[in-house]
């Protein structure tokens, strides 16, 4: 994969949230070859739902912290997900004294187009 964007989102402390959906944004050729979503996360944890179908019953989530790389491609390129709960923890308070970055979840998300 040779990523060529990166789509940067902030997501604030006080409940913005992304709904579930699918990325086919990409060219047909991307998304036929099943290239990779690379998601980096920074600053505060989020839960990543997740699943192969918009049913809630049937998701999945996993927490994703600062410094956490989530990828998917392949067979699960086409799943359905979304961001949830973007807490006001942290494991890294550090980052916030350094960078001075404002409190919330700063997503670097990869692709190839
Ligand atoms: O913030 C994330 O980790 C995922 C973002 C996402 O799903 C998107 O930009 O399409
Ligand atoms: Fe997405």
């Amino acid at each position: 994969m040779y990523p060529d964007t990166c789509l940067v989102s902030f997501y604030e402390t006080n409940g913005r949230r992304l709904g579930l959906h699918q990325d086919c944004d990409e060219s047909s050729d991307s998304l036929r070859r099943g290239l990779p979503v690379v998601s980096i996360s920074v600053g505060t944890s989020a839960i990543f739902v997740y699943g192969r179908t918009e049913r809630k019953r049937k998701l999945k989530s996993v927490y994703l912290d600062s410094g956490d790389v989530l990828i998917f491609g392949g067979e699960s390129r086409h799943i359905y997900h979304g961001v949830e709960q973007v807490s006001c923890f942290t494991s890294t308070d550090r980052l916030y004294v350094e960078s001075q970055m404002r409190l919330g979840r700063l997503s670097l998300t990869l692709r190839q187009f």
